[in-house]
């Protein structure tokens, strides 16, 4: 079966990664790094390096032999493909624990992702004032003028539909959501889910299996390819 493609000629599970060979670029640049060879970025981001040099030939990097790749030339490259040149607003909806969490998340900042609302529909909340934004409604976020790009959802489950629906409304075709359970959204809205439970239990599984094989002594028990590291958001915590 052949992968899906995106419009720009980039298959999805290559977009997937790219945020993690981004991480691991920043990190080198940050120790003065220039330059990286796929083996290299490989272990740093966890996927083969055969694979590297494949998701990095979508973009029309193929590196210089024996020298390996630009760190900086690759990371703006990768950041250019990703939309990361320009900083895209987000606004965050449930302001509980969690979303105030995400809100005092610096790591945002520099990465193309800047919070420019938190929204909440708790009185006693609204109107409060989180990480030096006052706390809003989305009702009067939609007033407000303010552009938002990408909604997060951090409301127990039972309000993410409907705050989607909303987000929805206002112009947002792009949510990351963090209440469990599936949304349904009308064709042109991406939506990413991000579950911790879900992590877990592939993480249970694995476990076990190892545990079923040094008890059986069968190494092909626990013979199974847990993948590539989930990186949860896809590089948007880490
Ligand atoms: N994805 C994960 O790995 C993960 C981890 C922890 C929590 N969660 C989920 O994140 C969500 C938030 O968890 P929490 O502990 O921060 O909850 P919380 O109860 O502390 O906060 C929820 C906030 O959402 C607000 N809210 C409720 N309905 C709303 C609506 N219609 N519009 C705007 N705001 C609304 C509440 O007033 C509250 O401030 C839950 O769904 C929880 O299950 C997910």
């Amino acid at each position: 079966m052949t992968a899906p493609v995106r419009r720009a000629g980039v298959p999805e599970a290559t977009v997937g990664r790219l945020p993690l060979y981004l991480r691991a670029l920043t990190a080198l640049l940050d120790q003065g790094i220039t330059s990286i060879s796929s083996e290299e970025l490989a272990t740093l981001a966890g996927v083969r390096s055969a694979q590297v040099r494949k998701d990095l030939s979508h973009l029309g990097s193929y590196g210089v032999r024996g020298v390996g790749y630009d760190s900086e030339q690759l990371s703006a490259q990768i950041s250019q493909e990703l939309g990361l040149t320009q900083e895209w607003p987000v606004a965050i909806v449930g302001m509980g624990n969690l979303g105030r969490a995400l809100a005092a998340y610096g790591g945002f900042t520099g990465r193309g992702f800047r919070i420019v609302a938190l929204v909440d529909d708790d009185p006693e909340v609204v109107g409060t004032v989180v990480e030096g934004l006052t706390v809003t409604t989305l009702t009067a976020l939609g007033t407000s003028g303010t552009a938002v790009a990408i909604g997060v959802i951090t409301t127990p489950a039972p309000a993410a539909q409907t705050v989607a629906e909303q987000l929805v409304l206002l112009g947002v075709r792009s949510i990351l959501n963090f209440a469990p359970g599936h949304l349904v959204l009308p064709d042109g809205v991406d939506v990413r889910g991000v579950d911790l439970a879900t992590e877990l239990q592939i993480l249970a599984f694995h476990e076990q299996r190892r545990l079923l094989a040094i008890s059986t002594h069968d190494p092909l028990v626990a013979d199974v390819d847990a993948g590539p590291d989930c990186d949860l958001g896809r590089g948007a915590l880490g």
